[in-house]
């Protein structure tokens, strides 16, 4: 009989579809845990996760009707940095503290956001396409007409730990970096050799527009057709954050229109997306499928990192990453003891 049941929805997690989502932890089998698949539908979940003492939060959302029929759920644990697909109100209401890991796959986000906006700079999926067609003779003069790289603006919406990691590989290839992010102090900005600018001077000065911000209601949709329009013409728009923060609708008509030159996305509005969507069908757009994060090593410190957090309040402890304070201070979990790092000779 296992002590503890943690309740998984069956699937593929919304951030890293097509595979990486099982949950293997020593820390788990450690404490008897058991972890149970559950119906991925909302009225079968709710059904089968009413007894559960934790979720491991995947392939659907945690609305509050799920939060709300939970009985004694201690914590809902994501494997990923956002945690737009968890009602963290009605979680923090019932007092279920919610985790995320928010520092294990950011060197993996911030190479893909090089690399797309390079790709998309360099033209690599038109390159490929040519010399497989035969048009070797092609590849150059489609070339000749882009500036050179080093000299070039890049700006960042948000100046979060991705964004941070971004600026630090961009600043080798001689880009200047803008950021604007209303809630970071401007001189760590400055510190990272990054210019503080208003959301304004990053559209209209950046050549490279790249967004970091989080899924939140009040970012939703922050970009539209009016950002758009006060962009480059030349302008390639990056985004490996969230679909959810872009008007998708105004972003084609900026193509489509001529308003910038080209979008690079890891992240749709609807992942995945729908056969018609007409990004797919776009040579000025460059997609990838939420892979930035993808890695061997994302993959290993994922389970472990989730593993660990589920185990610390099952076993009557504060989690290591939770987005809501708010939610621990109505549990009776007990906060961490400072450790000591003196080393001793039994140490
Ligand atoms: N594509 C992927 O696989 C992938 C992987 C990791 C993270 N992400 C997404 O990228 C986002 C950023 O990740 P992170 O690790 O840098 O997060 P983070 O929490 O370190 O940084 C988020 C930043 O956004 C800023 N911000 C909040 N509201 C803003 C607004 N209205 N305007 C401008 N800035 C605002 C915050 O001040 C903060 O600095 C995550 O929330 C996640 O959704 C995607
Ligand atoms: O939010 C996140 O952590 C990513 O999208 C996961 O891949």
């Amino acid at each position: 009989m296992p002590k503890f049941t943690v309740v998984t929805p069956k699937g593929a997690s919304f951030t890293t579809a097509g595979g990486g989502y099982a949950l293997e932890s020593e820390a788990l089998e450690a404490i008897g845990a058991e972890i149970v698949e559950a119906p991925n539908d909302e009225a079968g979940f709710i059904a089968a996760a009413k007894n559960a003492d934790a979720i491991y939060a995947k392939s659907i959302p945690m609305t509050k009707a799920i939060i709300d029929s939970l009985e004694k759920c201690k914590v809902i644990s994501l494997g990923s940095v956002g945690v737009d697909s968890v009602d963290i109100k009605a979680a923090t209401a019932r007092g279920i503290p919610v985790t995320n890991i928010p520092d294990t796959f950011i060197e993996e986000v911030a190479d893909h956001t090089m690399m797309l906006l390079l790709a998309g700079f360099r033209r690599l999926i038109e390159q490929d396409k040519m010399v497989r067609e035969g048009r070797w003779s092609e590849g150059r003069p489609a070339l000749l007409k882009i500036p050179r790289l080093a000299g070039m603006t890049l700006g960042l919406i948000s100046f979060g730990r991705v964004a941070r990691a971004v600026a630090r590989r961009a600043q080798p290839f001689g880009l200047r970096v803008i950021a604007y992010d209303p809630f970071i102090e401007e001189t760590l900005m400055s510190e990272h050799g990054v210019l503080p600018a208003s959301l304004g001077e990053v559209l209209s000065q950046s050549d490279f527009v790249s967004m970091h911000a989080p899924a939140r209601p009040e970012v939703h949709h922050m970009l539209g057709e009016q950002h758009f329009k006060q962009m480059k013409k030349s302008a390639i728009f990056v985004n490996t954050g969230r679909g959810a923060t872009v008007d998708e609708v105004s972003l084609i008509k900026a193509l489509q229109e001529g308003w910038i030159a080209h979008a690079a996305l890891d992240v749709l509005e609807k992942e995945p997306p729908s056969h018609n969507n007409p990004l797919l069908k776009m040579e000025s757009a460059t997609l990838t499928a939420h892979v930035a994060s993808a890695s061997a090593r994302f993959d290993e410190a994922r389970k472990r990192r989730v593993g660990n957090e589920l185990a610390l309040v099952l076993s009557g402890k504060w989690p290591m990453s939770c987005v809501n304070p708010a939610a621990l201070q109505k549990t009776e979990l007990k906060r961490w003891q400072p450790v000591s790092m003196e080393r001793g000779p039994n140490s």
